[in-house]
C-alpha cells in the first residue's frame, strides 16, 4: 500500500487553571501557544518504516515484515480510538524491550507512533513510510509537547492512509479539517496521550487539535470565544520532569488522604469557574485594576493548592518569589514538578524577555 505524503502541525498549550484537578473530573481553562510541533510523512517503497525524532535524539527503522508479526493473530478488529488495545501495547513493549522502569522519552514516543500506525493500518497492508517530527516546544516542560506530538501523529497517519482528506486547496499554505475529522484526530491523539501519560484528562490533545482558548470538563470541550487580551509571561525552570510520574503522584495523595484532597480539587474547580467569570466580565465592562486583583489572587491560591498536591518544586517557588518581588503573580502550568510557570502581566508591565503570549479567542 502506498500512502500520501503529508505535513501537519499542532500547537502546544498553557493551562491557566485546573491542571491535575482536570484528571479527576474538574474544570480546566487552557489556551494554545504560538509554539508548534510539525510532522511530515513521506511514502517509501523500500519495505521499511522509519521514524526520525531529532528533539529526543531518536532515529529508528524497522522492516515491514517485523512489524507485521506484531499483528499476528490480533484479528482484523475494526480500528477504534476509544481505548487502548492492551494486547497490542504488551507486544509493542516486548518488541521495544520496554519495561515500566525504562519508559524514557524515546521509548514512549516510539511506542505512541507504532501503536497508532499499527492500529490504523492493521486491517489492510502495512505501508512503507518515513515519519519525521520536530518541535518549537520544550519537551517535558508542561507546555503540552506530548499532546502536540500525538495530535500530529494522529492527523498525519489518518491523512496518509486516506481516512481523512487534506483540506488544503492548491493555493493555500495552511488549512483546518472539518469538525468531524478534528474529532477523529482528537480521539486518536488521546490514544497517544494514554501511552505517554498513562491517565490523561484529554485537555492537552483538545487544545492541540482545536487551538484557541477552551474550557474542558470531563471530556466536554467548550471553546471560549469572548475572552480579553491577556499578557502572560512563560518561564521555563528547565527542571526536567515527567507528566506520567506527577499525575500518578497526585492520584496516590488523593487515595491516601481523600477527605483532605477532594476539597482541594473542588477548590481548584471553583478557581477555574471564577476565573472564567472574571474573563467574561472583562469583555463586557471596562477593565479595572480590581479584575486583575482577582485574577492574581486566583493564581496565588491555585499555586498553593498545586503545592498541596505535591507537584511543586523549589525552582517554581523561586519563580513565584522573584516575580512577586516585582508585584507579579505566578503559578506552575501543566504537570509541574519543574517545567514551566506562567506570570500574569498587567497592561502596564513592560516586556520581560522569555516568551510573551497573547491570549485571545
Ligand atoms: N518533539 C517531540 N518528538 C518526539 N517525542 C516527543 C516530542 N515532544 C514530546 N514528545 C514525547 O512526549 C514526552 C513528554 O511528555 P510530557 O511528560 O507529557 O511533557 P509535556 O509537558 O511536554 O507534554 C516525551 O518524553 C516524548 O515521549
Ligand atoms: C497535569 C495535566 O493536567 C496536564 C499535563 O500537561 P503537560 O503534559 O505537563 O503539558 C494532566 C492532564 O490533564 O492530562
Ligand atoms: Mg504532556
Amino acid at each position: 500500500m502506498q500512502v500520501r505524503d503529508c505535513l501537519v502541525s499542532a500547537p502546544g498549550k498553557a493551562i491557566l487553571h485546573g491542571e491535575h484537578a482536570v484528571v479527576h473530573g474538574k474544570v480546566a481553562l487552557a489556551v494554545s501557544l504560538n509554539l508548534r510541533t510539525y510532522l511530515q510523512i513521506k511514502a517509501r517503497s523500500n519495505g521499511k518504516v522509519c521514524i526520525n525524532l531529532p528533539n529526543i535524539d531518536t532515529f529508528l527503522c524497522w522492516d515491514l515484515s517485523e512489524l507485521k508479526q506484531l499483528l499476528a493473530c490480533l484479528g482484523d478488529k475494526k480500528e477504534e480510538a476509544q481505548r487502548l488495545d492492551a494486547e497490542l501495547v504488551k507486544r509493542l513493549r516486548e518488541f521495544l524491550g520496554v519495561t515500566d522502569g525504562n519508559l524514557d522519552s524515546s521509548n514512549t514516543a516510539t511506542l505512541a507512533f507504532l501503536y497508532i500506525y499499527l492500529s490504523l493500518f492493521r486491517s489492510g497492508e502495512l505501508p512503507s513510510l518515513t515519519v519525521t517530527a520536530w518541535s518549537e516546544l520544550p519537551t517535558g516542560a508542561g507546555l503540552g509537547s506530548s499532546a502536540a506530538y500525538s495530535v500530529c501523529l494522529a492527523a498525519a497517519l489518518l491523512c496518509a492512509g486516506g481516512t481523512i482528506t487534506s483540506p488544503l486547496k492548491e493555493w493555500e499554505h495552511t488549512a483546518r479539517w472539518c469538525q468531524e475529522d478534528l474529532e477523529l484526530i482528537n480521539s486518536w491523539a488521546f490514544q497517544g496521550e494514554l501511552i505517554i501519560h498513562g491517565n490523561p484528562s484529554g485537555v492537552d490533545n483538545a487544545v492541540g487539535t482545536w487551538g484557541g482558548m477552551l474550557r474542558f470538563l470531563a471530556g466536554k470541550i467548550i471553546p471560549l470565544s469572548r475572552v480579553p487580551l491577556l499578557r502572560i509571561l512563560l518561564t521555563n525552570t528547565k527542571v526536567p520532569r515527567s507528566t506520567k510520574v506527577l499525575v500518578a503522584r497526585v492520584k496516590d495523595r488523593i487515595n491516601k488522604f481523600p477527605s483532605i484532597m477532594i476539597p482541594v480539587l473542588d477548590s481548584v474547580d471553583a478557581i477555574s469557574c471564577t476565573c472564567e467569570k472574571v474573563l467574561t466580565d472583562m469583555t463586557c465592562e471596562p477593565i479595572t485594576g480590581e479584575h486583575y486583583n482577582v485574577l492574581e489572587e486566583l493564581i496565588d491560591i491555585n499555586q498553593h493548592h498545586l503545592n498541596v498536591m505535591s507537584v511543586g518544586h523549589p525552582a517554581l517557588d523561586t519563580l513565584c518569589r522573584v516575580t512577586l518581588a516585582k508585584g507579579l503573580h505566578s503559578k506552575l502550568t501543566g504537570a509541574g514538578g519543574g517545567g514551566c510557570g506562567i506570570t500574569l502581566l498587567r497592561p502596564v508591565s513592560r516586556g520581560h524577555c522569555s516568551h510573551i503570549i497573547a491570549i485571545k479567542q
